[in-house]
C-alpha cells in the first residue's frame, strides 16, 4: 500500500511516497526503509529561485527554479513521480491515498477524510492560519479535481495537543469565548512533536520520559511531553503565536493594535498582514526570515541580525524554563526542524549556562552536528539530542488508519 504525504510548510513543500504495507507499529520498523521517493522545495515565494530536490530510488537531482506558490510545488511533485524516465509510478492511481500534514481545522481536530465539511472547517480558520490553511485548501482542491477517486486525508497538527490539561489550554478571556468562538490554545507541529515523543522513547528504551521537543524551523514551537503525551506547548490559538516565527510575530499584546491603528493610519487588516508576514525573525533582522542569512549577517557584525538571534534564543529559554517547572524536571531536550537539526549556533546559545539545572552540552559534539545523535556530556543529567523529525511517517500512519476506518 502506497501513501503520498504532502507537507506544506510556511516556507517549504516536502513530500514522501511511503510503502505502508503490514504492521507499522512493530519495533523493527525503520521508517526510512519505507520511503520510495522524496522531494523538497525550499524558499517558496522568495524573490530568489527556490531550491528543489528530488530522490526517487537511485535517481537524485537538485536544481533551482522559480516556485511562487505551493500549487506549483505540488504539481511538480506529481510530475516527478510519474516522469517516464525517472519516476516510480506509471500513474497516480497506484497511490492508495494522499495524507496532508494539515494545520488548523478548528472544530475538526483529529484525522479525517477530506470532504466539503473538512474544507469548510479549514476555511473557517483561514484568518487564524493565513500562511498555512489557504495553500492546503488550494492543494486539496487541485488534487481532488485531478484525481476524484483518490482518498485525501487531513491529519491535523492540533490533534497531538488534545491531551494538554485545561489549565494550560484556556486563555483568561471573557466568559464563553472558548465555547462560542473556539478561542483556546490549540498548539501545532503535532506530527513532529509526536514523532519526537515516539523516537526519544525508542532511543532511551523507556516511555516514562519528560521531554522538551524543540521544533525550530520556518515555524517554531516547543512542546513538553510527559509519558508520550503533550502537556504544554508554545503556540496558542494560531501558528502566529509563541516563539518569533520566520516572518510572523510570535507572542504580542493585542492592545498595541488600537494604538497602532491610530498612529500609523493603517487598517487592522493591513497591520495584521504585516504582523504575519513582515514580523518575526524577518522583522527583527530587517533582512531575512531565514536563519542561515541571519547567522551569516550576525557573524559579519550586523547588529539587527545579532539581536534577532538573541531574541529568538531568549524566548526559547523562557518557555523551556516554564516547561521544566511544569514537568518537575526534564530527561531529554530534543532539537528538530530545519534550525534545530542544523544550527549549532542556536543550540549552543539555548543550552548555555544551565549546569545548575543538570543540562550540559558537549560543545565539540554539538559543532557541525546535523544527524540523529546525542550532544550532551556524559555527566549531564538531561540528555540533549538532535532528532531529525519525520512528520511524514506520523501522517502516513494516521492516513492508513483513516482510510482503513
Ligand atoms: N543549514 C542551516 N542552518 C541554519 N538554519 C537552517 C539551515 N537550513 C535550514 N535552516 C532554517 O530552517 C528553516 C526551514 O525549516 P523547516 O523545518 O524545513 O521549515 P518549514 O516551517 O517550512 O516546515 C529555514 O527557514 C531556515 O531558517
Ligand atoms: C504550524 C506549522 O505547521 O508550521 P510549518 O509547517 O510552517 O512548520
Ligand atoms: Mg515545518
Amino acid at each position: 500500500m502506497l501513501i503520498l504525504v504532502a507537507n506544506l510548510g510556511s516556507t517549504s513543500f516536502k513530500y514522501k511516497l511511503l510503502d505502508v504495507s503490514g504492521d507499522l507499529h512493530a519495533a523493527d520498523i525503520r521508517p526510512d526503509d519505507r520511503v520510495l521517493a522524496r522531494g523538497a522545495v525550499e524558499r517558496i515565494g522568495d524573490a530568489s529561485e527556490s531550491r528543489c530536490e528530488v530522490t526517487i530510488g537511485d535517481y537524485h537531482n537538485v536544481y533551482e527554479m522559480p516556485v511562487p506558490d505551493h500549487g506549483i510545488a505540488v504539481q511538480s511533485c506529481l510530475d516527478q513521480l510519474t516522469d517516464a524516465q525517472h519516476g516510480c509510478l506509471k500513474d497516480a492511481s497506484e497511490v492508495s491515498a494522499i495524507g496532508f500534514k494539515a494545520v488548523h481545522g478548528g472544530r475538526k481536530s483529529g484525522t479525517f477524510l477530506v470532504d466539503d465539511d473538512v474544507l469548510e472547517a479549514m476555511a473557517e480558520m483561514n484568518a487564524a492560519a493565513p500562511a498555512h490553511n489557504p495553500p492546503y485548501i488550494a492543494a486539496m482542491k487541485l488534487l481532488r479535481e485531478r484525481f476524484p477517486d483518490l482518498p485525501l486525508v487531513a491529519a491535523f497538527e492540533t490533534e497531538f495537543h488534545d491531551s494538554i490539561p485545561e489549565a494550560r489550554r484556556v486563555y483568561a478571556t471573557p466568559p464563553n469565548w472558548r465555547e462560542e468562538y473556539q478561542v483556546q490554545k490549540w498548539g501545532f507541529h503535532g506530527s513532529s512533536h509526536r514523532f519526537i515523543a515516539e523516537r526519544t522513547a525508542e532511543l532511551l528504551g523507556r516511555d516514562d520520559l519528560r521531554v522538551i521537543s524543540c521544533h525550530l524551523g520556518g515555524s517554531s514551537s516547543l512542546t513538553a511531553i510527559q509519558n508520550g503525551k503533550s502537556v504544554m506547548t508554545t503556540m496558542g490559538m494560531t501558528p502566529q503565536t509563541g516563539l518569533p516565527q520566520n516572518n510572523r510575530v510570535g507572542d504580542f499584546d493585542p492592545f498595541a493594535l488600537p494604538l497602532l491603528i491610530e498612529r500609523s493610519g493603517k487598517s487592522l487588516e493591513v497591520l495584521l498582514g504585516e504582523l504575519a508576514s513582515e514580523g518575526g525573525l524577518k522583522g527583527l533582522s530587517d533582512r531575512s526570515g531565514d536563519l542561515r542569512d541571519i547567522e551569516a549577517a550576525a557573524a559579519e557584525g550586523d547588529a539587527k541580525s545579532a539581536l534577532a538571534l538573541d531574541v529568538y534564543v531568549e524566548e526559547i529559554r523562557r518557555h523551556m524554563g516554564g516547561m521544566i517547572v511544569a514537568m518537575g524536571g526534564v530527561d531529554v531536550i530534543a532539537f528538530t526542524g530545519g534550525i534545530g537539526e542544523n544550527s549549532d549556533v542556536v543550540r549552543r546559545a539555548i543550552c548555555a549556562n544551565l549546569q545548575s539545572l543538570g543540562i550540559v552540552l558537549d560543545e565539540s559534539r554539538n559543532e557541525g552536528h546535523r544527524t540523529e545523535g546525542p550532544l550532551h556530556v556524559e555527566s549531564s543529567q538531561t540528555q540533549i539530542w538532535v532528532v531529525p523529525t519525520n512528520e511524514e511517517w506520523i501522517v502516513a500512519k494516521r492516513t492508513k488508519q483513516a482510510i482503513g476506518n
